[in-house]
Parts: structure tokens; C-alpha cells; sequence
């Protein structure tokens, strides 16, 4: 295995992404930041320089499980001290697995700013996968916002509350179009000639085969991606093999990764939309565009057709329909273990907190403490957050999912689940109504240090005695990112064999601001001492010697 050396300046810069030019966080100049390739077990040291000037940063390894290195998983609060500006800090972990991962910022909304970018995971040499290709190309898939995530913050965290709104683009790989014929646009701000800006080309080889590894790191919306004329197999999700199975869009939520083969079967003489739409919420946001070029057509050629529009936004049959049809690769995903050792029910609701709009889990909203947990837990400095446990579950019986609740008893709390090692845990994530009616929401929700098996999805209340019996305990696939629908249930099930402080929550990045997360801990006091690169925060001040 071999060491894989990135040296990455992180900062703030103008870009026009999508025409319109706003300050962007940069990795040595880009956004998406460079594509981390490397192979199984080899080892990943990322060089971080922070040079945001004014402001902290963390970046977390999305899919990576940090075994023996949890204090690397780069999530503020929990696994470590953000890194100040002028700092540098140094990541260094395994990728032990193959497969597709991403990277992003986990600090405040930083992740919108533009601090993202993908991870490419090859088998070692000499072997390769259950399916063949001729080329491999990564493509990420983003929302873009014209405010600055501390406009957004700040009205998030606000009285009276500010929603953040539909994103104003989406990006392809960092590339979109915002019309800058838009009424009320401050002159110099949006060149739609500008460079920056032109689509984002895929450059096929008429009849050869691609694998298309799809990432989406979204900050708000569930995304459908197609391209014009083609279907798609998808062989892969978040890292795992799935049996094959062929779709006309893939539907992809934040913080989840996808492997679809194309084939360039088409007529050759002509390029293609590749289009990204938002699914599951009734948005203005207009659909994402790039150019599927058939070689040797001209890539800015545009196609000669309109741009496919898309599934209806509020179809949720079609999305139910991907999730069903993706079973384990046999022979490569093991079957979870048959039974559980605990089961944890998460209600998601959005409630009003002394005045303030925050998202719950079983009516606690989550709060992150100032020193992070990994050092809290491992040094026992149990006053730096609230030490009464979560609530595994809530009232199901006397609980309307369907109508707006009031939920007077909602509190914010920095607790913790503890997990004992090695355990088999499930999860059931239960959707309810907003506090707008007749409405609930998508939400993807993400762990970090492990891959669960998805048990099932349903629709209304989970039913703990008679839903279990249907979960599949042959064949589930494993992810690290799943959705739950709108009014629907989702079960996934993990063992806790992976000593930390890991994050659970939704991947929608003002949700998590507001309070829709929780933290496992397993196993800390198994860990040998934690690098003093983490500390230099809350009560870990005094922790930096020379
Ligand atoms: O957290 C959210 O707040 C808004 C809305 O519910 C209140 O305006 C919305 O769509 C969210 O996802």
C-alpha cells in the first residue's frame, strides 16, 4: 500500500459557478476541489493550510470509516478543535475499501461555500470489479446559493426565522447557469459570457462504456440526473456493489455516491443534455445542464433537442421504486446480523423552540458542545455536555405523524447515545408533518465511522411488531447516507465495532444547524491517545504543548 501526499490552501475567492459571481471556498483554487485517488489500504495525508483569514474549518471524509484513526473524520465538535485560520493541519487515514466517497466541510454551513470534492477508492492491482468499463469519471452534483452561509446562518438562527430558500442554481460538477436577465440583479455581478460559467462536457467515445461514479453534496435538494437518450446501470452505492439494475434517472440525495455504466450507443453525430433536477420539494430552482459530447462533435456544441424536463417533483412512487430494486451484489455485501441488541426510534420533527424554528429527534434538538466529544468522552470531562442520555424512542401510540404537533416539551441537548461495543443496533428513522400542514419533508441522513444495512422503508407509522417482519435479511444493500420519505419510516441496522464519537444526522446542511442529529459513542476507552493536533478548544485550551 502506498501513501497518497495532498497539500490543500483553503480560501475564499470569487467565483462565478453559475454566472453570478460570490465568494466561493476554494481547495488550491477550485471548487469542486481535486478528485483524491488512491487504492485499497493505501494511506491518504491530506496538508490542510487554513487561509479563510477570519475563519475556522473542518473537513470530513464522507464514507471513510477512520477505523483506529476516529479523531480524522474532521467534524467540528465531535471528532476534533476546528482549525484556526493560519493553522495547518494534517489528516492522515486508510482508505481501507473500495469505491466512491466524498469530502465536504463539517463546520457551521460551510459545506455551501463550496468546500467539497470527491474520492475515488481503486481496487488493488491485478483485480477488478463485477462489471467492465472502459473509462471512470467522477461528477459531483451541488446546489448553489448567492448568499454567504453566514447571511444564512443568521437568519436560520434568527427571530423571527429566515428560511434559506430554494438554491438560486445547480451546479454540475461545479458548473451551472443563473439567468442573468434576472430583474433586480446588481450590475457587474452576472456575465453569462463568462468562461466560469459554460456547462460542465462529458466527453464519450462513441461505443465505449463509462462509468459515471455520481456524487451529490447538496445543501438543500434531493436530486434527480439523466442524460438525454441513455439509460443507465447502477453497479454501485456509497461504496457497495448492488445488483445491477437500469434506470432512466438516477435519484440521488445529499451525501449519497452512486456507479452507473453508460453506454455511448447513441446517434454520434450530435452531443446530449446531461440535466440535474430537484425532486421532492415544489422548487423554482431551474434544472442543472451539462453537455454529454460525443467525440469528435464540438464539446460546446449545444444539442440540437430541449432539455429533457425531468420527473414530477412530487412522484415519490419512482423514488420508492430505486430504493426497492437495489439489492447486495452477491458475494460481496454480507447479511446483517439477524437480530438486534437495540432498537432506537427517531422521530424527525421541526418544532418551535422558545420562539426558534429547530428540527428534533424524539424532541430533543441537537446542540454541538464547544469541546468535542472524542476528547470530552476519552478524558471524561463529562461537564462540557449534557450528561442524561437521548430517548431511544417516542410516545408512537398517542403520536399524530399526519398533523402538526406543537411539542411543547422540545428541548435543545449536547447528550450522547452511548453503544455498547460490538452491539447490532437498529435505527428507525420516522418522518412526521412540518409545522406547516400537510406537508413533510425528504431527509437524508448520514452516518459517520460505519455503513448500515438498510432494512426496509414504509410508508405511515413504523409498526415495531409487525414491520420487523418484513425486513430483508438476505440481501440488504449497505450505504452510509439513506433516505426517509415524506410520512414514511425508514429501518437501517449497524454494529457499533468502530471505537469513536461518530455523527448521525440529516444531510441537509441548514437541518443539521438546526438541531436534526445525534452522536453514537462506542468504545472510546479502547483508543490509544488521541493527536494534540484536535485540541486548542472549549476546555482543551491548555491540552497544545510546544
Ligand atoms: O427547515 C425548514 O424550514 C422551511 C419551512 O418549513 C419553514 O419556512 C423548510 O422548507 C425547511 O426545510
Amino acid at each position: 500500500a502506498g501513501i497518497r501526499h495532498y497539500k490543500w490552501e483553503v480560501k475564499y475567492e470569487y467565483k462565478s459557478q453559475d454566472c453570478y459571481k460570490k465568494l466561493a471556498i476554494t481547495i488550491n483554487g477550485r471548487t469542486p476541489g481535486p478528485t483524491i485517488e488512491a487504492r485499497v489500504n493505501d494511506t491518504v495525508v491530506v496538508e490542510l493550510k487554513n487561509s479563510l483569514l477570519t475563519e475556522n474549518v473542518a473537513i470530513h471524509w464522507h464514507g471513510i470509516r477512520q477505523k483506529g484513526t476516529p479523531w480524522f473524520d474532521g467534524t467540528a465538535g465531535v471528532t476534533q478543535c476546528p482549525i484556526v485560520p493560519g493553522d495547518t493541519f494534517v489528516y492522515k487515514f486508510v482508505v481501507d475499501r473500495p469505491g466512491t466517497y466524498l469530502y465536504h466541510a463539517h463546520y457551521g454551513l460551510q459545506r455551501e461555500a463550496g468546500l467539497n470534492g470527491m474520492i475515488r477508492v481503486l481496487l488493488p492491482p491485478g483485480e477488478s470489479e463485477p462489471y467492465t468499463y472502459d473509462r471512470d469519471r467522477s461528477i459531483l452534483l451541488t446546489d448553489w446559493y448567492h448568499q454567504s452561509t453566514y447571511e444564512q446562518a443568521t437568519g436560520l438562527s434568527s427571530l423571527p426565522f429566515v428560511w434559506v430558500g430554494e438554491p438560486q442554481s445547480l451546479l454540475i460538477h461545479g458548473k451551472g447557469k443563473f439567468d442573468c436577465s434576472t430583474p433586480g440583479l446588481k450590475s457587474g455581478l452576472c456575465n453569462a459570457t463568462n468562461p466560469e460559467c459554460s456547462p460542465y462536457v462529458i466527453t464519450v467515445v462513441p461505443g465505449k462504456t463509462y462509468r459515471l461514479r455520481i456524487g451529490s453534496l447538496t445543501s438543500l435538494a434531493a436530486l434527480s440526473f439523466e442524460i438525454e437518450g441513455h439509460t443507465m446501470t447502477v453497479v454501485e452505492a456509497d461504496g457497495h456493489n448492488v445488483e445491477p439494475f437500469v434506470v432512466k434517472n438516477l435519484f440521488i440525495y445529499s451525501g449519497e455516491t452512486y456507479s452507473v455504466l453508460i453506454k455511448a450507443d447513441q446517434a454520434p453525430t450530435r452531443n446530449y443534455w446531461a440535466v440535474s433536477k430537484v425532486v421532492s420539494r415544489n422548487s423554482t430552482t431551474p434544472n442543472g445542464l451539462a453537455i454529454f459530447n460525443y467525440y469528435p462533435n464540438h464539446p460546446r456544441r449545444s444539442p440540437p433537442t430541449v432539455p429533457p424536463v425531468g420527473p414530477a417533483w412530487n412522484d415519490v412512487a419512482p423514488r420508492l421504486a430505486q430504493g426497492e430494486a437495489m439489492k447486495a451484489r452477491q458475494g460481496y455485501i454480507l447479511p446483517p446480523p439477524q437480530t438486534s441488541d437495540r432498537v432506537i426510534v427517531m422521530l424527525n420533527t421541526q418544532n418551535r423552540i422558545n420562539g426558534y424554528t429547530r428540527w428534533s429527534v424524539n424532541n430533543v434538538s441537537y446542540n454541538l458542545p464547544d469541546t468535542p466529544y472524542l476528547i470530552a468522552v476519552k478524558d471524561r470531562l463529562n461537564h462540557v455536555f449534557d450528561q442524561t442520555p437521548p430517548p431511544d424512542g417516542y410516545d408512537s401510540q398517542n403520536y399524530d405523524i399526519f398533523s402538526i404537533a406543537n411539542n411543547t416539551n422540545a428541548t435543545t441537548s449536547s447528550s450522547i447515545y452511548k453503544l455498547q461495543f460490538n452491539s447490532t443496533v437498529d435505527i428507525i428513522l420516522q418522518n412526521a408533518n412540518t409545522m406547516n400542514a400537510n406537508n413533510s419533508e425528504t431527509h437524508p441522513w448520514h452516518l459517520h465511522g460505519h455503513d448500515f444495512w438498510v432494512m426496509g422503508y414504509g410508508q405511515g407509522k413504523f409498526d415495531i411488531n409487525s414491520d420487523p417482519k418484513n425486513y430483508n435479511l438476505v440481501n440488504p444493500i449497505m450505504k452510509n447516507t439513506v433516505s426517509v420519505q415524506p410520512y414514511g419510516w425508514t429501518a437501517l441496522r449497524f454494529v457499533a465495532d468502530n471505537p469513536g464519537v461518530w455523527a448521525f444526522h440529516c444531510h441537509i446542511e441548514a437541518h443539521f444547524y438546526l438541531g436534526m442529529g445525534v452522536v453514537f459513542e462506542e468504545g472510546v476507552e479502547m483508543l490509544g491517545r488521541y493527536p494534540t493536533s484536535i485540541t486548542g478548544c472549549g476546555d482543551t485550551k491548555g491540552y497544545r504543548r510546544p
